[in-house]
């Protein structure tokens, strides 16, 4: 594993001098539109639920000299990748027309031919279907899966590369999606070189795997190698399906420790004399749905320990007792849970929760704090990279550190943020959704003898006119929200508030720049007047070899 991590270079990527395919990046207006447009059907998936929220706004660019094309679905076409785009697709144009094309693992530079999947008004979507030539930047994915795993998708692409892509989508989102100046982003030194993550592999603390009643074995491979295709699979779920899995017996991004965990149950769990069956999620039979493979450490000893999670349809202990016999022996599994879900979604968070060995909580340590995990709380997957971006988010704020300032941290989680800074501030007031995240976020304020925190649970897009109530005006507030951003009442209250500063931390670049919009630009059709000045952006890369991108902005009020 050494020699295959070392494969892949580290950091230095503002050291290399871009290639000509970079400084093409200057995309056409064409190009920018679509990924503006991509950004608009992420929204809309994703937003769903929120249905209040408005979608971001599209570009509307006019392409100059591009000759009308409509391909048809099926279709063959030849293309190069000019670059990456939204969910780390490949953006391509086809030839002498201008015609955008977008396309799942192509990479930049690569020439192939790609089947048209999906046509919409101004761009489609292929599959690549042959390469011709290779992209630049090539290397080779050490993980035997890159090719087919759902979760990396750029494992072959050299590092250095994958974030300077990176740092020019949120470029162009800003600019395109959020309407500030490419101008201003440069001369006022707005828009700051991303991050690298200097550890790009091993370094996720949470993996979940599903167990399946269908194994995917992809189309290349069925013909190429020997495959036993009704042996039931434990792995991550095919790109696109809800219902395939492809088997993984280990997987790069997890500590050795959960590897070795993994490989075990791989080894017994279908053993028949256990009795132990998957889940189906078409007839809804079968016991076993997720294994969630949790690494902290112990803060004491700094040795790695892991809580080994198992979703199940039921409550039946006794037959998972010889998985938890096998695996209770490894020194470093502290905690072997059993979340039981009945519901036939797809969740891993149970109505019940078990503790089948040691311990239910582990333990992990952020910018000198401890924090105790539970099974379904969230923590940053990448702690190395959130010791680096929690840094970051001290720097942005400088809060004066006299102990007279209130923060008010919005989607608090298990209350990371608000908690590292509590030290320096007066109160922290915390606001989050899960219950179960709201009650950790109590005991790590607790464990780490911090009583000037206060965490509240509650919904951020329901809030109501009084929410500013619950709290005394903040000096600043940190907002870190999921995917979908922030809900336009969040946004409202947020411009009616004008805190001083907003650390807006976010993990969707699209919806981070619609809402630096809101809040710098107003929102026109609500009669709602911006009054935030965008003064920085900082890039992270937190999640290497994968399209995820985070971001870190202040904002103060003009
Ligand atoms: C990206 S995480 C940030 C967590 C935390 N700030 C941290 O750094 O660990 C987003 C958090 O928002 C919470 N959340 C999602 N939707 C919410 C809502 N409508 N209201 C309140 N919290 C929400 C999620 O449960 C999750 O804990």
């Amino acid at each position: 594993m050494a020699a295959a991590a070392a494969a892949v270079p580290s950091g230095g990527v503002h050291l290399l001098y871009p290639r000509p395919w970079f400084r093409n990046l200057r995309s056409t207006a064409r190009s920018l539109s679509v990924i503006a447009e991509s950004s608009r059907i992420h929204h809309a998936e994703e937003l769903s639920s929120t249905a209040e929220t408005p979608e971001p706004p599209t570009t509307t660019i006019t392409v100059k000299n591009a000759a009308p094309y409509y391909p048809k679905r099926g279709q063959m076409v030849e293309l190069v990748c000019e670059s990456l785009a939204y969910k780390g697709k490949g953006l391509c144009k086809v030839d002498g027309t201008g015609f955008i094309v977008m396309c799942d693992r192509a990479l930049p530079g690569e020439k192939f031919i790609g089947r048209v999947t999906r046509k919409k008004d101004n761009y489609a979507e292929v599959k690549k279907v042959k390469s011709i030539s290779p992209h630049w930047d090539l290397v080779e994915a050490p993980c035997e899966y890159a090719s087919h795993c759902g979760g990396c998708k750029t494992q072959d692409l050299l590092y250095e590369a994958q974030v300077r892509s990176k740092e020019q989508q949120v470029r162009e989102l800003i600019v395109h999606v959020g309407k500030f100046s490419n101008k201003d982003l440069e001369y006022h030194g707005i828009m700051k070189p991303i991050v690298p993550c200097d550890i790009q592999f091993h370094y996720r603390n949470k993996m979940e795997f599903s167990f399946g009643t269908k194994r995917w074995v992809p189309e290349e491979l069925l013909q190429q190698e020997f495959h036993e295709p009704n042996i039931y699979p434990l792995g991550l779920h095919a790109p696109g399906f809800f219902d395939k899995v492809l088997n993984v017996n280990k997987c790069l991004l997890q500590s050795d420790p959960a590897n070795k965990v993994l490989a075990a149950i791989q080894d017994i769990w279908r053993n028949p004399e256990f009795s132990l069956s998957p889940y189906d999620v078409h007839s809804h039979l079968g016991f076993l749905k997720h294994l969630m493979l949790r690494t902290g450490r112990n803060v004491d000893t700094g040795q790695p320990e892991l809580m080994v999670n198992f979703v199940t349809s039921s409550y039946q202990p006794e037959l998972l007792k010889p998985l938890v016999d096998k695996i209770s022996t490894f020194p470093n599994v502290v905690s072997i849970m059993n979340n039981v879900n009945t519901s036939v979604g797809n969740t891993s968070v149970g109505e019940q929760e078990h503790t089948l060995f040691g311990k239910p909580t582990i333990m992990e340590s952020l910018r000198g704090l401890k924090f105790q995990i539970s099974a379904n709380s969230f923590f940053q997957t990448n702690t190395h990279q959130a010791e680096i971006l929690y840094k970051l988010i001290e720097d942005c704020y400088c809060l004066k550190g006299d102990g007279s300032e209130i923060v008010l941290d919005l989607f608090c989680g298990t209350g990371t943020i608000g908690l590292t800074l509590a030290k320096k501030a007066k109160h922290v007031y915390g606001f989050e959704i899960v219950d179960q995240a709201v009650t950790d976020a109590r005991r790590n304020a607790n464990l780490n003898g911090i009583c000037n925190a206060t965490f509240v649970q509650g919904d951020l897009n329901k809030i109501g006119d009084n929410f500013g109530e619950y709290f005394p005006k903040p000096d600043l507030v940190i907002t870190d929200p999921n995917r979908p951003g922030m809900h336009m009442k969040l946004i409202k209250f947020l411009l009616n508030l004008k805190a001083a500063r907003i650390v807006y931390v976010s993990c969707n670049p699209a919806t981070c720049a619609r809402d630096l919009d809101y809040l710098c630009h107003g929102v026109p059709d609500k009669n709602m007047e911006g009054c935030y000045k965008l003064k920085s952006i900082q890039p992270v890369d937190m999640f290497p070899h994968t399209p995820h991108i985070e971001c870190v902005c202040l904002l103060e009020l003009q």
